[in-house]
């Protein structure tokens, strides 16, 4: 502030003169009225600055407008003309953007245009002052020798926030069951002055004093980011109430252990939360020529000791930012806080954070997460972090933001009176403009000069730069958008028995549209063809790698919904072509090895996001982090899901109907798994074995199940953050009884073996279910007495599966159609033995239990129970549990919500919260008893 008086103090001695000055003679200049916004109550210039510039000889005229805190009155009397025809005027001085059309060419025009970082929403007014021949100089480059801006209404917009902030935080509190002394503050539009308005803040200051904060919400702490005039007008009103400043290290032990006579401020400067991204401390020359070297620590070291954070900053575009979505997340969580005393009535705060002031009202910029700004007419939103959704309400979840992007027209005349005494000596300057002249002809002091962004029908060579920006974002919005400028594109491979409810998901938002991609065309077109805006393509993934990089390349987000062995083929592409990616599947060795591609392309691959994995992982870590959080140990992890039809639909041999892929299902027979039991380390070896380990399942006694283990359950113990901790981890699959005995039989039939077999050759000779039978049962004909083949069957797999293969037809003279091995043969015979008929339905069951130990020896079993049923055999309870966790995610990770590079699994509360809430929306909802040991 020093060196701005300064600089002030010599313009105003180089132009001193108060009476007329032969070297003002003729200059004509306007005041224009401002229609921006009807709150825009201000003036560039207030009425003592225009008796000063028509004392100089200068004629003033000033456009009618009764919306001007002052009174045309006293321009008038300042000896302005009040006149609706400025075209006279030489210069036109305003505060917020001009209409394009209400732009007057050849003239010099002084306002905010937002127009230097390529602000989208005003490139229309950048290409009128261009075509227009008008000279265009913006206040908010008007800087001293050290860059520091001189021309601002930022003080003010600082005052106006911190008394927008205190009046919404009174509000809010209230939401959330407290009455407190901020109750008593207005927005400052409704005092005559900021001075009326600071009375009452010092009011609600004495009672705070007093002590009538309720305990229950604890201390709270006031984060100031930056230092300049809006940090510094927020905080001359925030030491109205009785605080405490504290260095950003002590913040968390204030926020803690503080008091609640007091509020507890804190001015946070870059140092204190940017870093190098290669090591080394804040080096504030490098971080000004080059922000994306650097990362900012705000969200973990500052933010979550934060009640109220008011954002005062610039923020440059390419500079890290303070917080991102998924920050909001993280900080936005329930919050124990033992210690502070609380009851129904009395009830503690849902998280720390409160409020946002987010003065600096950059949309997507420092706060990621405020994407439009508030207005004076509604001045607060709530944003909840779980559903990315802002609501104007001070009840619910979320963090409360005022983001007024105009708040000193809130105290319209201190603005007009403290900007028009900063801006009139450049004013002096700016006067000698002709627009019709070269630039070159003018002298104008050099803080002007550089605030010129348009001159004759050009960009001065200091903002040229403006239309590279302008080059890069209508190709990001190219590449992001496709042709219409907002829309997204999704690359949907896959086109199943799980699809369908993920293309319905996805496709409510208009803006996105969605390619289909299959190897059977058919079935992506009967998917395809019940939505508009959803385009199905053949591809195979396999074969046609030049296409699938072509139709990777031009999508903002793939969802691969392909078999699970086909995943990393299509990662590949994605991290080749930088593009995000989501599964349903396990992220099996073969994805994990793509891990650290994936991180140094920064592409997002989000894996393990169905129902099982998915859902069962969703609602373990939601459980888990719970009882941690309490400071209970997780002792055991058992838990079981299970995709079946309906009771009512399992009358066949397997008890069995596919929801899911059919190979996938009955490979998963053979595979190997590996479980923790009583900390032993239990492995049963692939081949088969693992349907001899079944046992009955009775957690729903109702149902006749068994369960086998699935997998590799141990590494979990890591993953779900319980190694240390827990002596036994299953993960099992569920089936009807008599599963897991029906398909042994068929394993020693030599039906599930997925080598290939030479009677299965595509090209050999046609062969009958009953050949086959006879081929894998080494008879040398098939021309076989048919009681005589059972029983040579029955002595093969037991007497007692016999039923089950006639029922099945594998003694039937029906053709094979011959897939290579015997698997993928069975497994397509299958697929339409055992699908869901058109009065079908399925069913789905997942349960957790989970043994809880308590520190003070209490034992306990947390039993988490989902069963969902399908509507049709068209929209089944699997499609929709898989399919509607991978959509949601996409969802997250196209809005950005999860940004996290590399292999991603859904493990944190930033993703398995909000992918919770948003389910439950959607009717999937688990219920969870607690059974005491
Ligand atoms: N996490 C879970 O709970 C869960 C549940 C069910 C399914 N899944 C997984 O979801 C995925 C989809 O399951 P589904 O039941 O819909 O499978 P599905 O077998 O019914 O469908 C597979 C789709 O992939 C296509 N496809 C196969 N090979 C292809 C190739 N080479 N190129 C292009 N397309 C090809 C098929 O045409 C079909 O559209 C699988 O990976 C499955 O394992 C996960
Ligand atoms: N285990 C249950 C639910 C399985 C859902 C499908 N899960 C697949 C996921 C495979 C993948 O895509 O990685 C599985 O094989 O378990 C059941 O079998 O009924």
């Amino acid at each position: 502030m020093g060196s701005l008086i300064r600089l002030n103090n010599y313009i105003v001695k180089r132009f001193r003169h108060t009476s007329a000055n032969p070297k003002y003679a003729g200059k004509v200049i306007a005041i224009r009225r401002e229609d921006q916004s009807v709150w825009e109550r201000r003036a560039p210039l207030a009425p003592n600055n225009v008796s000063r510039l028509t004392r100089l000889g200068i004629k003033v005229i000033v456009q009618p407008s009764n919306r001007r805190a002052y009174p045309m009155q006293a321009y008038a009397n300042a000896g302005a003309i009040i006149q609706e025809d400025i075209s006279e005027a030489s210069v036109i001085f305003g505060v917020k953007q001009v209409p394009v059309d209400l732009l007057l060419p050849d003239k010099t025009y002084c306002m905010f245009s937002h127009t230097i970082k390529a602000q989208q929403d005003n490139m229309p007014l950048l290409d009128a002052a261009l075509m227009k021949n008008i000279r265009l100089i913006d206040y908010e480059k008007l800087v001293d020798d050290s860059g520091q801006r001189v021309v601002a209404f930022g003080k003010y917009a600082g005052v106006a926030g911190m008394v927008n902030i205190l009046h919404g935080l009174g509000l809010r509190l209230l939401a959330l069951g407290h009455h407190t002394p901020f109750m008593h503050i207005g927005p400052p539009h409704n005092y005559r002055n900021s001075m009326m308005a600071r009375q009452a803040i010092r009011d609600a200051g004495y009672e705070i004093a007093l002590g009538m904060m309720p305990k229950s919400i604890g201390p709270l702490t006031f984060v100031f980011t930056g230092s300049g005039n809006v940090s510094q007008g927020a905080q001359e009103v925030f030491q109205d109430l009785p605080y405490e400043y504290v260095p950003p290290d002590m913040l968390q032990k204030v926020a803690e252990h503080g008091v609640n006579t007091k509020i507890y401020g804190c001015e946070v400067r870059r140092r204190h939360y940017l870093e190098r991204k290669d090591g080394g401390g804040f080096d504030r020359e490098e971080y000004e020529g080059n922000p994306s070297l650097y990362t900012s620590t705000f969200s973990k070291k500052i933010a979550p000791f934060a009640s109220v954070i008011i954002n005062g900053i610039y923020w440059a575009v390419d500079s890290p930012k303070l917080l991102t979505l998924p920050d909001a997340k993280v900080l936005l969580r329930q919050m124990n806080l033992p210690w502070l005393p609380s009851s129904v009535g009395a009830p503690a705060l849902p998280h720390r954070l409160l409020g946002i002031c987010d003065i600096s009202a950059d949309p997507g910029g420092s706060i990621e997460f405020m994407n439009e700004c508030t207005t004076i007419d509604n001045p607060f939103c709530l944003y909840d972090a779980d559903q990315n959704k802002d609501t104007k309400s001070f009840r619910g979840p979320g963090v409360l933001v005022c983001s007024i992007d105009n708040m000193p027209t809130q105290l319209p005349m201190e603005a007009t009176d403290f900007f028009g005494s900063l801006v009139l000596p450049y004013a002096l300057d700016i006067i000698q403009s002709d627009a019709t002249k070269p630039l070159e002809e003018h002298s104008f002091i050099p803080s002007v000069h550089a605030a010129i962004i348009t001159s004759n029908g050009k960009l001065t060579p200091n903002f040229e730069y403006i239309q590279d920006l302008r080059n890069m974002n209508s190709a990001n919005r190219h590449k992001e958008s496709g042709s219409s400028g907002t829309e997204k594109r999704c690359l949907v491979l896959g086109a199943g028995l799980v699809s369908e409810p993920l293309i319905e998901f996805l496709h409510r938002d208009p803006s996105l549209s969605i390619t289909l991609g299959s190897l059977l065309k058919e079935d992506a077109d009967s998917l395809a063809n019940k939505y508009d805006r959803v385009e199905p393509v053949a591809i195979s993934v396999t074969d046609q790698m030049q296409h699938l990089a072509n139709l990777i390349d031009s999508a903002d987000i793939v969802v691969s919904l392909l078999p699970y062995s086909l995943h990393h083929v299509v990662a590949e592409c994605c991290i080749n072509s930088k593009v995000n990616m989501v599964t349903a599947s396990y992220c099996n060795p073969d994805m994990q090895a793509l891990h650290n591609r994936a991180v140094e392309a920064g592409v997002t691959i989000v894996n393990e996001v169905g129902l099982d994995p998915g859902l069962d992982h969703l609602l373990a870590m939601e459980c888990i982090d719970s009882i941690h959080e309490f400071g209970g140990k997780v002792d055991s992890f058992i838990s079981y899901c299970g995709g079946l039809p309906a009771p009512e639909c399992s009358d066949n041999a397997l008890r069995y109907k596919f929801s899911w892929s059919p190979h996938g299902v009955l490979l998963n027979t053979l595979a190997n798994a590996k479980y923790l039991s009583d900390s032993k380390v239990v492995e049963i070896p692939a081949g088969g074995e693992l349907m001899k380990t079944a046992e009955d399942m009775t957690f729903l006694p109702g149902f006749s199940l068994e369960g086998f283990p699935n997998r590799d359950s141990v590494k979990y113990a890591q993953l779900y953050g319980i190694a240390a901790e827990c002596h036994t981890i299953l993960r099992g699959t569920l089936r009807y009884r008599g599963f897991s005995h029906m398909i042994q039989g068929l394993q020693l039939l030599g039906l599930i073996d997925p080598n290939p077999h030479p009677a299965l050759h595509p090209n050999g000779p046609d062969i009958t279910w009953r050949q086959l039978v006879c081929t894998l049962l080494n008879l040398s004909t098939s021309d076989i007495f048919y009681e005589n083949l059972k029983s040579k069957i029955g002595d093969k797999i037991g007497q007692d599966r016999l039923v089950g293969v006639e029922e099945l037809g594998f003694l039937m003279d029906d053709p094979v159609q011959k897939l290579t091995t015997p698997l993928d043969t069975l497994s397509h015979f299958l697929s339409k033995k055992l699908a869901l008929g058109p009065n079908d339905r399925d069913l789905v069951i997942l349960r957790h239990n989970i043994g809880v130990k308590w520190p003070a020896g209490h034992r306990e079993m947390r039993e988490i129970t989902l069963v969902v049923y399908g509507e049709s055999n068209k929209r089944t309870a699997m499609a929709r549990t898989v399919s509607l966790p991978a959509a949601i995610t996409a969802q997250m990770v196209l809005s950005g919500e999860i940004q996290a590079a590399g292999m991603v699994l859904p493990l944190s509360p930033d993703i398995y919260r909000p992918l919770l809430s948003r389910l439950r929306k959607e009717g999937i909802v688990a219920t969870e008893n607690i059974r005491n040991l």
